[in-house]
């Protein structure tokens, strides 16, 4: 279990980090959403040692992260590091060596996760001579040709086109079959939804929100429901209980239920007004949760541990 407890992180009167906390199981894959200066990167740069919390900690498995559990995380930093004239395999084997693996394992593991990140062609060429976003599947490679026991991936999709994309994402999913935690910041929220198990959306230097997405949307302020009765009249779920009308349009209506209101007494009126076609929850999109839960007053609205 991957920790991360109370991280609080000023640069000068830069109050970056307000007390930042979340954990990622054995197996999970955790999205780390947040807006831009959020305070994303400096919290995985503390996790790896780079940066200096001036308060709280980050535990893996029970202990405070030092430089032996670090060698066994798989880290791919903002800011890529890779050598432009060294060619990918033997870029992928430095690094394989660097967390511990022998000459002999390194060489056959840079081989096979270049093939694997669709770089099989590459190997052979210097770094430089990749186009940017193969560049960025070397750097992938990199974070994962030690078999880490962590993975810590700092927007590893930006970059990538579909295919890249695809078969990082199945590279992911595959560690976490194998139980490695799994946290990566992204702005493509609609991947972080599709793939991940727990999502943490950070606003500020504090997590607004921490949960599963089904959790996330359970604890979404209001509801949508959208009815469709073709024969409605306008206006004609104006005054139920508990009901705002979000939108209408000749008979296709988006309501926005306070919690409690009763959606049974929705369905009685629309039902009242002639056929209805349509009668369904609109469940929000994790864009429209982010855009909720970053905008709202900076009171946490944590929803899991
Ligand atoms: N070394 C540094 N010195 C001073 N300020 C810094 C330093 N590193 C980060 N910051 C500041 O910390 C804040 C958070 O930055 P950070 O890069 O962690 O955000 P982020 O959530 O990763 O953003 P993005 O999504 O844009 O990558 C920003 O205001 C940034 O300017």
């Amino acid at each position: 279990m991957l920790e991360i407890d109370g991280l609080v992180k000023a640069y000068g009167e830069n109050q970056v980090l307000k007390g930042v906390s979340f954990t990622v199981a054995p197996g999970q894959m955790f999205g780390f959403c947040g807006s831009n200066g959020a305070g994303k990167t400096t919290t995985m740069r503390i996790a790896m040692g780079l940066a200096r919390a001036d308060a709280g900690e980050v535990r893996w498995n029970g202990a405070p992260v030092d430089e032996a559990v670090r060698r066994r995380i798989g880290y791919m930093p903002e800011e890529r590091g890779l050598y432009p004239k060294m060619k990918v395999r033997e870029q992928l084997a430095y690094f394989a060596r660097l967390h511990g693996m022998d000459a002999g394992s390194a060489g056959r593991a840079a081989g096979e996760w270049g093939e694997r990140l669709g770089l099989g062609e590459r190997l052979g060429d210097p770094v430089e001579k990749l186009s940017l976003g193969n560049q960025q599947r070397v750097q992938l490679a990199a974070a994962l040709v030690s078999e880490p026991d962590v993975l810590i991936l700092d927007e590893p999709f930006s970059g990538l086109d579909p295919v890249g994309v695809d078969s990082l994402a199945e590279a992911l999913l595959d560690q976490c079959r194998r139980g490695v935690p799994v946290v990566f910041s992204s702005h493509q929220l609609d991947l972080v939804e599709r793939l991940c198990d727990a999502v943490g959306i950070l606003a500020r230097g504090s997590m607004v929100a921490t949960g599963t997405v089904a959790e996330l949307r359970a604890s979404a302020h209001g509801r949508q429901l959208r009815v469709v009765a073709p024969d409605a009249a306008a206006g004609w779920a104006a005054g139920l209980p508990g009901v705002r009308v979000v939108s209408e349009s000749r008979g296709d209506t988006v309501l926005e239920l306070q919690h409690g209101a009763d959606d049974q007494q929705v369905l009685h009126a629309a039902v009242a007004t002639g056929r209805v076609t349509h009668f369904a929850w609109r469940e929000p999109t994790l864009v429209e949760l982010f855009r909720d839960a970053v905008s709202a007053p900076a009171t946490p609205v944590a929803v899991a541990a």
